[in-house]
């Protein structure tokens, strides 16, 4: 409710004060009954019990038949005003949850894409898809049932004082009864919450699983597995459906124990009326009216609390998400609103002279052993450093340092000297062009991936790019050009094809500093000849670093780190390193030279 108070404001208690309006007018609505009733002649408006002398007067001064007009009319004219504000509070409830959920969910998805990379590394990104989705669909009905429950306790509220008016000692004896079974059903709702934290973790299971599975698809058919995942499947099926059951037993439990309490209290209260406080018939017809009108309510009251101790589970899951992105934040809050860090309208820096890491060390969070030691390198602007070393030597860690995207845990990354802050971070990134070993692509077209870098990009430059990096032949191959849509994560492309439209893509954004990471298997020699002469065009204009797996793309490197182990074992020319007959550099160049030669 404090959320909601907080997102909605001062509407919420329009709200509330529109609900109280409703109730009254239904329980004007139900109370004309009264003098209709007396109109009608079935009883006298005396003996009920009700003292509406005012009334009485009113009515007098009109005639018979005209008094009956008057109250039918009144009647129609409260119930349908009624009924149209409960249209008017319906609308405004669904306005009041629909922004209550989008700001949680414009909250959380801005939490998540603004988390630093560390965060993502520890993260199953099922996870958030899971809690973007389903959990947040569960607050929503969630919320929906809350304002629902509000309503309840106004109307609730205000019968309660209208039942007191007619008799304070019966309404007293049907609060106690409902208070005694409230206490007694506490248990339910707390059970109800249980089986809502199962649901949220079986729902997680559920999301993470098919991720998985339809993300590994191809393994799967290839190695014959879909009898296990079928199985997993079933199991999973099960368990939701038995949750979902035990929830309906649960619910539908305690509404019978309220039905059937009813029933129970209905026939003593009528005893007690006629046998011990003999009531007149007129009133107990009342009494009756009130009760069964008062007991659904605390029925519904019962009902709603269980389901929204299930649905909190949900809430506080994306809490929970959101708390720890609030950590991990990758500009603060304060840096962010202070300047122009925002993610609208930075501008990119240029390289002018070099990239240089001053002692950096680094090591992943929860792990004992450093992925780099002590690195110190430089890499000068607008020429092309290739980082070469084993596999895990900490080839792609130094690079996703440079980016920015971890920071050294000691030691100093320096952007023309000065240190790469917080306040220069965005900046900065915005000025690299990244080429990741698995390229990126969305599922539409060729056009469209291209122009998320730059969504006014013309015709002629995305062509001009594609170019560069040696992918226009192949696009103008293609059935429908620039508007062939090329599958989920571009899955109708080659790799190499692949990793070269993704080259134009970061082309087209102009970086100062492009990084790519080669394509260990992606890439034949066709491909590394096309790559190699796109970055050949590049040299001398844009800062290149190359993660070369293939050392025959480097040839051309002005620079080339050596790493083993996390540390920095060599750095020079490729020319320098590759005569050194002592260094890992041309031992790495043998060995391949000996694989290809195999
Ligand atoms: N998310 C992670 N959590 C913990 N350790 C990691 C993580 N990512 C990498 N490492 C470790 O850090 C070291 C360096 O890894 P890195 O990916 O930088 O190597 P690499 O040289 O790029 O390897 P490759 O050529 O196989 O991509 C390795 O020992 C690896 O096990």
């Amino acid at each position: 409710m404090r959320k909601l108070h907080h997102v909605t404001g001062p509407i919420l208690y329009w709200n509330l004060l529109g609900m109280i309006c409703i109730s009254l007018m239904e329980g004007i609505g139900i109370y004309m009954l009264v003098p209709m009733l007396s109109l009608i002649g079935i009883f006298e408006m005396g003996s009920t019990g009700l003292n509406i002398p005012w009334l009485g007067d009113v009515l007098n001064r009109f005639s018979e038949n005209s008094q009956l007009l008057l109250v039918l009319f009144t009647f129609v004219l409260i119930v349908s005003g009624q009924a149209w504000m409960q249209r008017l509070q319906t609308i405004r409830n669904t306005r009041i949850q629909q922004q209550f959920v989008r700001t949680l969910r414009m909250e959380t998805y801005g939490a998540i894409i603004m988390a630093q990379w560390s965060f993502f590394l520890q993260k199953r990104k099922s996870d958030f898809n899971h809690i973007l989705t389903t959990e947040l669909a569960r607050v929503s009905q969630g919320t929906s049932i809350m304002l629902q429950m509000a309503a309840s306790l106004i109307f609730t509220g205000i019968q309660i004082g209208l039942a007191f008016w007619l008799s304070a000692k019966l309404t007293a004896l049907v609060l106690v009864c409902g208070l005694v079974l409230f206490i007694v059903l506490r248990k339910f709702v707390k059970r109800a919450k249980q089986i809502g934290d199962q649901t949220s973790e079986f729902s997680q299971s559920y999301y993470n699983g098919i991720t998985e599975h339809f993300n590994g698809i191809k393994d799967i058919k290839s190695n014959m597995l879909e009898r296990s995942h079928m199985n997993w499947f079933e199991r999973m099926c099960r368990q939701i459906e038995r949750n979902v059951i035990q929830f309906s037993q649960l619910n539908s439990g305690t509404q019978l124990i309220h039905r059937m309490s009813a029933a129970i209290i209905i026939a003593a209260f009528i005893y007690l009326s006629l046998r011990v406080m003999t009531v007149p018939p007129a009133s107990l017809l009342l009494i009756i009216l009130i009760f069964s009108r008062l007991w659904p309510r605390f029925t519904a009251i019962q009902s709603n609390l269980e389901y929204i101790s299930s649905m909190l589970p949900a809430f506080r899951v994306v809490r929970e998400l959101q708390a720890q992105t609030a950590k991990s934040r990758e500009i603060s809050e304060e840096i962010a609103s202070a300047g122009d860090v925002g993610t609208d309208g930075i501008q990119p820096m240029e390289l002018k002279e070099s990239i240089t890491c001053e002692d950096v060390c680094y090591r992943y969070e929860g792990s004992d052993t450093y992925s780099l030691r002590n690195v110190q390198a430089s890499i000068p602007a607008r020429g092309m450093t290739a980082i070469v070393g084993k596999s895990g030597a900490g080839k792609s860690t130094l690079i996703d340092l440079i980016m920015g995207l971890v920071r050294p845990e000691t030691g100093r990354i320096l952007i023309d000297g000065v240190p790469l802050s917080e306040e220069r971070l965005l900046s900065w990134r915005s000025s690299i062009g990244y080429v990741s070993q698995d390229p990126f692509l969305f599922h539409t077209s060729i056009r469209e991936n291209l122009r998320l870098v730059d969504p006014n990009a013309s015709e002629e430059q995305m062509w001009q790019a594609l170019q560069f990096s040696s992918s226009a032949a192949f696009v103008r191959k293609l059935p429908q050009g620039l508007d062939t849509i090329i599958g989920d994560r571009g899955i109708r492309l080659s790799g190499g094809e692949r990793q070269r439209l993704v080259l134009a893509r970061a082309m087209l954004r102009n970086p100062s500093v492009l990084v790519l990471d080669e394509a260990t298997s992606a890439l034949d020699s066709e491909n590394e000849q096309y790559i190699h002469e796109a970055l050949e065009r590049l040299k001398g204009h844009v800062t290149i670093i190359v993660i070369a797996h293939r050392l025959s793309t480097i040839r051309t490197a002005d620079r080339v780190i050596v790493l083993d182990e996390g540390r920095v074992i060599q750095e020079g020319g490729y020319q320098q390193l590759s005569t050194d007959p002592v260094g890992t550099f041309s031992k790495l160049l043998n060995m391949q030279a000996g694989v290809v030669g195999q």
